[in-house]
C-alpha cells in the first residue's frame, strides 16, 4: 500500500498538469489526426502525451505497473497496486476545439481507487484527490500551488444540475435524468463532469453508454473523496481492474450530494 495517498495524488496533479500543458500547446499549433483500428479518433499528441506520463510514472513510482489508454491493448489483468490514465480524454472534443478535454490518472489498489489528479485546460484547473480532494488553478507556469479543499453541494430545491457529454448522449441516460426532474444541464467533455460535480457546480452524472475504466476511475475518486457518490447499475461502487472486459465500465451514475442516488435507477446489465 502507497503510504501517503495525498502526496501520491498531488504527484500526479504535477503530472497531469504537465501533460495538459503540452496538449494545449500542442492543440494551439493544430494536432495531426489519427485513426485507431476500432475508428475511434486519436493524436500524435495523445500518444506523447501518454509517452510523457509513462516516463514520469516510471521515475516516480518504478515498481508500479501502468494501464493506459493508448497501450491498453497489451495489458494484462492488473492486481494489487497499479495506475489507470487517460493521457487525453474527449479526443474528439480536443480535435474540434470544442471542449473541456482532460488528463486523467488514477492510482488503484485491488480494484478501487486510493488517490487521482484530473486537469482540465480549458477550466485552468487540476484536482488531485487521495483522502481529501484538492483544486489548484492552473498557473501561467510552473506546478499549482494553490491547492484548496473543494467539496460537493447540497442538490439545489430547483433540482439537480445534470452534466451531459456533447456528443455521447443516448436514450437510456435521457429516460433516467428525466426520472430525476432534473433542473438543468450543462454540457461538458467526459471526465471534466467529476472535477465540476466535485466542487459543487453541478449535482448529477448519468452514463448508460459506454466509458472505458481510465475514462472514470480518477474522476470517481475525485467526486467521492469530495463526499459524493459514483455508484453502477448493481448500487455499487464501480471496480477497476477488469482486463476481461476489455476495462469497458458498465451504466453508472454520479453524485453530489449522495441523496440523489435514491431518485436515479439506471438500466441493469
Ligand atoms: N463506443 C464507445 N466505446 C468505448 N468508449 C466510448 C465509446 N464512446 C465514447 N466512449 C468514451 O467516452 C469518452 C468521451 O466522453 P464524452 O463524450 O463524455 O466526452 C471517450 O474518451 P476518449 O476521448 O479518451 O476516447 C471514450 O473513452
Ligand atoms: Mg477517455
Amino acid at each position: 500500500m502507497i503510504a501517503d495517498p495525498d502526496a501520491a495524488a498531488r504527484r500526479l496533479g504535477s503530472i497531469v498538469l504537465e501533460a495538459g500543458r503540452f496538449l494545449a500547446q500542442v492543440r494551439d499549433r493544430g494536432a495531426g489526426r489519427v485513426v485507431k483500428p476500432d475508428g475511434s479518433p486519436s493524436t500524435a499528441a495523445d500518444l506523447e502525451a501518454e509517452r510523457m506520463i509513462l516516463g514520469r510514472l516510471a521515475a516516480d513510482f518504478p515498481d508500479i505497473p501502468v494501464v493506459a489508454e493508448e497501450s491498453a491493448e497489451a495489458a494484462s489483468a492488473p492486481s494489487g497496486l497499479y495506475f489507470l490514465v487517460d493521457p487525453l480524454d474527449g479526443t474528439r472534443d480536443y480535435l474540434t476545439g470544442a471542449g473541456e478535454y482532460s488528463v486523467n490518472a488514477a492510482l488503484i489498489a485491488g480494484d478501487r481507487p486510493i488517490a487521482a489528479a484530473l486537469a482540465v485546460p480549458v477550466l485552468g484547473r487540476v484536482w488531485a484527490a487521495g483522502t481529501t480532494c484538492l483544486v489548484a488553478p492552473i498557473p501561467p507556469s510552473g506546478d499549482c500551488t494553490d491547492w484548496q479543499p473543494t467539496a460537493v453541494r447540497p442538490s439545489p430545491a430547483e433540482g439537480p444540475v445534470a452534466v451531459v457529454s456533447r456528443r455521447h448522449g443516448d436514450d437510456a441516460t435521457d429516460i433516467c435524468l428525466d426520472r430525476m426532474g432534473i433542473g438543468g444541464r450543462r454540457i461538458a467533455s467526459s471526465a471534466a463532469k467529476f472535477g465540476l460535480i466535485a466542487s459543487g457546480e453541478a449535482d448529477v452524472y448519468v452514463r448508460c453508454g459506454a466509458t472505458m475504466e481510465w475514462d472514470t476511475a480518477a474522476g470517481d475518486h475525485v467526486v467521492t473523496v469530495a463526499g459524493g457518490l459514483v455508484l453502477g447499475a448493481d448500487g455499487k461502487p464501480l471496480t477497476y481492474g477488469h482486463a476481461e472486459r476489455g476495462f469497458l465500465n458498465g451504466a453508472f451514475a454520479a453524485f453530489g450530494d449522495r441523496r440523489l442516488a435514491g431518485l436515479c435507477t439506471l438500466p441493469a446489465g
